[in-house]
């Protein structure tokens, strides 16, 4: 197991609320198991699931994609228990500007989306596999006209491209957006990613190479981006986060996981607590699901969202089906048992 990481020791856990739950071996609740359904599909899926688990310092959210490893779900989980056991490092500022995202939708959702945030950012999806670059182009084109020419227009291409392929599609988008403000993971490596840096003029931003990296503490971004995208859960929590930023040594972009607004507030957190913020953050990402878990939830207003010091009380979640509770649970005790012996926890 990478010594990367250490999720913080749990300490004995509050009474938890009076949800259907079982036992965490270390210390938490696992409370409650959920599964939401999305507005539209995003990043293949159509509905959301994870587990919210309570401790002392609040609730945590472990929500690693389903098609993740047991191993690269362990940092997921140590974010989780960061959030229920030890609260999160004291933030520099009291809110944060975020982007609204948007999936691969026809144009006329699209600009509806982008107008409905209230948000001055959107992020777009491009080079899914079901969609084309011309498809792209009238989605961007249509989000520019919903934020006017003041606004500020990003794409994510999930590392679907080559580099040459790469540096046409960026052209052409980059024409349809009036200007964008990045392009996140272009490419699959960050070889490549300097290779698309060196023959475009839009900024290049790191994301999967960052979060699905071995040691994320180690990779050098630096020369094959200008921007770090910074994830919470996959990077093991606030602290360890923060840690991956400053290694990077570029702006960082706070990006959720698509969580409910429990592990958004975790993503809050780390965003409050950067040093610098050049850039909104890829936390408006509520509106993707069709409904919270939490009443309190973390919608942005005008642009911005405030920098919680808790988690919101996940009270609307409604448990998810027996079967989807059943593989949440056994993966999250294989998880932790795989946390076990680098973390030093003690089972039980
Ligand atoms: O950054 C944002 O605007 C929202 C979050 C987001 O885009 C993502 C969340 C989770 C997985 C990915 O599909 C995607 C990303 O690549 O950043
Ligand atoms: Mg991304």
């Amino acid at each position: 197991m990478s010594p990367w990481w250490v999720a913080p020791r749990p300490v004995p856990s509050g009474n938890a609320p009076d949800l259907p739950r079982k036992f965490d071996p270390y210390g938490g609740l696992v409370n409650l198991v959920y599964a939401l359904p999305l507005r539209d599909r995003f990043r293949g899926i159509t509905v959301r699931e994870g587990v919210l688990l309570r401790g002392p310092a609040g609730w945590g959210e472990f929500c690693p994609f389903r098609e993740y490893s047991d191993a690269e779900a362990v940092p997921w989980y140590a974010c989780a228990v960061e959030a229920a056991h030890t609260g999160w490092p004291e933030p520099v500022r009291d809110r944060v500007p975020v982007n609204t995202t948007v999936p691969v939708v026809r144009p006329e959702r699209a600009h509806a989306l982008v107008t409905a945030s209230g948000c001055r950012t959107a992020k777009v999806k491009v080079a899914d596999p079901g969609s084309s670059l011309t498809a792209d182009c009238d989605r961007v084109a249509a989000v520019r006209d919903a934020l006017g020419p003041s606004g500020a227009i990003r794409v994510d291409a999930n590392a679907a491209w080559e580099v040459d392929e790469a540096c046409r599609a960026i052209a052409e988008l980059d024409r349809a957006a009036g200007g964008l403000e990045y392009v996140e993971q272009p490419c699959a490596t960050l070889d490549e990613l300097a290779a698309v840096r060196r023959r475009v003029d839009v900024r290049i931003a790191a994301d999967e190479s960052i979060r699905r990296a071995g040691d994320p503490l180690k990779v050098a971004v630096a020369g094959a981006a200008d921007v770090a995208v910074i994830k919470v859960a996959p990077l093991g929590g606030v602290r360890r986060a923060l840690e991956v930023a400053r290694a990077c040594g570029l702006p960082c972009v706070v990006s959720s996981a698509v969580e409910t607004s429990v592990g958004l507030a975790a993503g809050l957190a780390l965003a409050g607590a950067l040093p610098e913020l050049d850039f909104a953050c890829g936390l408006g990402t509520i509106s993707l699901l069709e409904h919270d878990a939490c009443s309190e939830s973390l919608s942005p207003v005008d642009g911005y969202l405030p920098v919680p010091r808790r988690a919101p009380e996940p009270d609307l979640a409604e448990p998810a089906s027996a079967e989807v509770t059943r593989w949440w649970l056994d993966r999250m005790s294989r998880v932790t048992r795989l946390a076990a012996p680098s973390a030093g926890y003690h089972d039980g």
